[in-house]
């Protein structure tokens, strides 16, 4: 028996995961289930699953759920108190992390704190603060085990080499909605357009990170902590189907890949079953089907997020948190059509440019540098608006 808790159950990798549990012949039991505001979709996951806990962040929405639960045994919990009590609830195995955003690192450093292994999609975690998360993993014996279909693929290909013979990191890109398109073309493009993924079905957030080549950069940074390497060893590269999920070269130059539909519940099964495998009746791969593999160079001119990326990753210290909050504030607000698609990347840049960095930052400055770059990412948003 598997004791497994889902943060962000709601979400899209949420309710895949629970997809998962359901059809698996294994035994899992559900500790605790938990969601910002959404008591509709968590009250009905509590009535099947019937968890030891559910939490909302939000207090209101907590109190409607209290009250819908009543009947039923479950603990109904609120804010940040009640996320960190999920997250390291006693009879915990694992903990998937499947939050959006920043707002998942601090249930992460809980967990890990508390020794629970970590089903990690919330990719935020690695980016705001890698060097601190991995080193407490490490600190406490747990793994984390990457569910972000990529990071998921490069484990999968690592299996049972040595770190000294890797020669570099190929994470696959899709280009997402806007590949090919002209610099006029990407001037007045709706949230609608920039939603419409041409290959996975995400929440809106990481959608429009795809959109931009912002969640491969934020992907490249969570490499680097994942599996310690340097930013120069990983390649970004597009491949525009999707099929290929990421890549290992090896100092010997033999290229390990991991194949297969795009589809969350393979990297989230495998997580979940780790270390066996199981079989599953989803729908397999055809290659004669797909017909071709495409590659190409991803237009860093047109999408200058993937740089800033980078660039943030190898100046270090708070820069990266700094790059994600402003990302998450301007991509929130480009949601809420405040903001054009093309001014994203000018928010971040702005805020980054404006960042005294803080040089191996301790927890206090990583918040501290994330609060900041949100309050100077709003200034940002209005001086466009
Ligand atoms: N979707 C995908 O296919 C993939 C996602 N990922 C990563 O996984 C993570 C989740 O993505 P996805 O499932 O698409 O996101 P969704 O927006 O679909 O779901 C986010 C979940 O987090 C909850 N949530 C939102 N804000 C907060 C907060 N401030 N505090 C606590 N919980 C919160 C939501 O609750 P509520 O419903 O109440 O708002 C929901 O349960 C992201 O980091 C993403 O980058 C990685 C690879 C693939
Ligand atoms: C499914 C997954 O892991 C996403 O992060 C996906 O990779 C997004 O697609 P892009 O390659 O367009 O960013
Ligand atoms: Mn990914």
């Amino acid at each position: 028996m598997k004791t497994v808790t889902i943060l962000g159950s709601t979400g899209s990798i949420g309710k895949q995961t629970l997809e998962v549990i359901r059809k698996l012949d294994l035994e899992y039991e559900l500790t605790a289930l938990t969601a910002n505001s959404n008591v509709e979709v968590l009250a009905a996951q509590v009535r099947e699953f019937k968890p030891k806990f559910a939490v909302l962040m939000n207090e209101e929405a907590a109190s409607e759920l209290k009250y819908k639960l009543s009947d039923l045994e479950t603990k109904v919990l609120t804010g940040k108190e009640g996320l960190i009590r999920a997250a390291t609830v006693d009879q915990v195995d694992l903990v998937i992390n499947s939050v959006v955003g920043a707002a998942g690192l601090m249930p992460t450093l809980e967990a890990i704190e508390a020794g629970k292994d970590i089903g990690l999609a919330n990719k935020e975690t690695l980016v705001v603060a890698g060097e601190l998360v991995m080193a407490k993993a490490k600190e406490n014996g747990v793994q984390i085990l990457p569910i972000d279909s990529e990071h998921n693929a490069v484990f999968q290909a690592l299996a049972g080499e040595d770190r000294e013979v890797i020669e570099k990191i190929i994470l696959t890109a899709s280009g997402g909605p806007f590949r090919g398109s002209t610099k006029q073309e990407l001037a007045d493009v709706t949230v609608e357009e920039a939603l419409d993924h041409p290959n996975w079905d995400m929440g809106g957030k990481i959608t429009i990170d795809s959109a931009t080549l912002m969640n491969k950069g934020l992907e490249v940074i969570e490499a680097r902590w994942l599996f310690d390497v340097e930013f120069t060893d990983i390649e970004v590269v597009v491949h525009p189907q999707s099929i290929i999920h990421s890549l290992v070269q090896f100092k010997d130059t033999s290229i390990i890949a991991e194949l297969g539909l795009p589809d969350m519940k393979v990297p989230i099964q495998y997580v979940l079953t780790y270390p066996q495998r199981q079989e599953n009746n989803l729908e397999r791969l055809n290659l004669a089907e797909v017909g071709r593999l495409d590659f190409e160079e991803p237009d860093r001119e047109l999408f200058p997020c993937l740089d800033y990326a980078y660039q943030a990753g190898e100046l270090g210290g708070t820069m990266p948190a700094v790059l994600n909050a402003a990302n998450e504030v301007a991509v929130a607000r480009f949601l809420a059509g405040k903001l054009k698609f093309i001014e994203i990347p000018k928010v971040i840049k702005r805020v980054m440019e404006q960042h005294q960095i803080v040089e191996s930052p301790n927890l206090t400055e990583i918040l501290a540098a994330d609060s900041w770059a949100r309050t100077q990412g709003e200034k940002e948003v209005e001086a466009f608006c």
